[in-house]
């Protein structure tokens, strides 16, 4: 008899007493995790319990109602259901909080957790939205007088020198559709408007040369052209995820503009001359006090917990009796004109707090400086056969695009 023939089964009855023991070390880990899902639901449960959500299924919450196509609808009944605030269950153990009563305002913005926005690193850099702490706080003071009322006036209006980075920007886009358009067509706009917000940033706060709405690339009314899918596979740089038009953000800032020139400060505001436009981007814009939420608890308690500004305007823009079609989709500028009575946390598209958007006042001129130009340029209509479809992502956006029929005025 063979030494190998008498030393098999040995090694095999070893071999199969090793495998016995993994599996009952993966067991008692699989168990372990379980029982840890399981706490943490139990933990998120209690936690929530004050807000109200429809049933949800224990392992796939409330995914079932929604789907992407109508994602906005149940929402919306949600808000009419749920005057202040609902949880919503993503699966088993993650859930979102969504408040939308401006009553809540006694939460503390400052302390907002802003560990959801993690995933956004890769994306868009550890920067300014996704630090936290110290070194959020530095950061902040520091950027903070770049965006000063002083300092983005040379941006956007006329002064000896320039007419203004913006409106260079706008110019572009708008002779852009001069070129694309004629008497029975639509167009696509977003697409454009989205380049063009990219090519103004990259202007006014990079000194970057030349307008990257011109370039071949870059050029939204090329998509899905037979150019684009060539020059995708020689390798060239591809958009960035999320953002239709626009190339990747670098990882590497591009020069940074220095201090302007002090011939630049302004000698007129016609801005601040635009008070019905204001109140017309306010009101596209748009979209506690029942005890829900005891008064020493801030966000960070709750599990991803975050506020939603344009269903706040939804809930609190509304007459107090809920009306059957919310607030949100009637476009009524009216109540944003001065002196009307609304409530002063209804309008956060910027939201709030210490953590509110350091671009606003750049955001908001730069927006009365398109409409205003485009106004003077074209009239527009929406097109009736491509009505823009709402889809709340990270901000409410269109599903497929803003289809606009376009008329050059003479
Ligand atoms: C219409 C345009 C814009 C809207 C609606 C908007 C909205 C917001 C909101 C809601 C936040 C708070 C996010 C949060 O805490 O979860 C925010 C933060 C921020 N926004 Fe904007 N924003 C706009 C344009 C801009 C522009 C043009 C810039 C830069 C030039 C900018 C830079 C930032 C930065 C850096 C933060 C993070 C601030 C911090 O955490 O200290 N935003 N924005």
């Amino acid at each position: 008899m063979s030494v190998s023939a008498l030393s098999t089964p040995r090694a095999l009855g070893g071999v199969s007493g090793l495998l016995q023991v993994a599996s009952l070390l993966g067991l008692v880990l699989l168990l372990l995790k379980a029982a840890q899902l399981y706490l943490r639901r139990q933990w998120l449960l209690k936690a929530l319990q004050q807000f109200p959500s429809p049933p949800s299924h224990w392992l796939y919450g409330h995914m079932q109602e929604f789907q992407e196509e109508t994602e906005l609808q149940p929402l919306l009944k949600w808000v009419e259901k749920y005057p202040s605030a609902c949880a919503r269950w993503l699966w088993g153990t993650k859930a979102l909080v969504l408040i939308y009563d401006p009553d809540y305002k006694r939460w503390s913005w400052g302390d907002q957790s802003h560990d959801s926005y993690r995933m956004l690193i890769p994306w868009i850099g550890n920067g300014l939205l996704v630090l936290e702490g110290q070194t959020w706080f530095q950061h902040r003071r520091m950027l903070t007088p770049a965006f000063h009322y002083d300092i983005l006036k040379p941006y956007n209006m006329r002064t000896k020198v320039d007419m203004g980075l913006m409106a260079d920007s706008v110019r572009v886009m708008l002779d852009k559709w001069e070129g694309l358009i004629n008497p029975d067509s639509h167009l696509e706009v977003l697409g454009h408007v989205s380049l063009m917000t990219l090519d103004t940033i990259m202007k006014c706060a990079f000194g970057h040369q030349g307008s990257i709405q011109t370039d071949r690339w870059s050029d939204p009314a090329e998509e899905g052209s037979p150019a684009e899918g060539a020059r995708a596979g020689e390798g060239e740089e591809q958009e960035a995820p999320g953002f239709p038009g626009h190339p990747p953000l670098r990882q590497k800032p591009l020069v940074v503009r220095p201090h302007l020139p002090s011939e630049w400060l302004p000698f007129r505001d016609h801005l601040d001359q635009m008070p019905y436009i204001t109140i017309r981007i306010k009101e596209r814009y748009d979209g506690g006090g029942d005890g829900m939420l005891p008064p020493d608890r801030h966000l960070p308690c709750y599990p991803s917990g975050i506020l939603v500004p344009w269903w706040i305007g939804a809930r609190s823009l509304t007459p107090p009796v809920l009306a059957p079609v919310l607030s949100l989709q009637v476009f009524d500028p009216s109540r944003f004109a001065p002196g009307s009575d609304r409530h002063s946390y209804a309008f956060l598209p910027f939201s709030g707090g210490s953590r509110n958007c350091i671009g606003k006042q750049f955001a908001m001129n730069e927006m009365k400086v398109a409409v205003a130009l485009t106004l003077l340029r074209f009239e527009l209509a929406p097109d009736p056969s491509r009505v823009p479809v709402p889809i709340p992502r990270v901000v409410l956006k269109p599903k497929n695009g803003i289809h606009l029929q376009l008329r050059k005025l003479l």
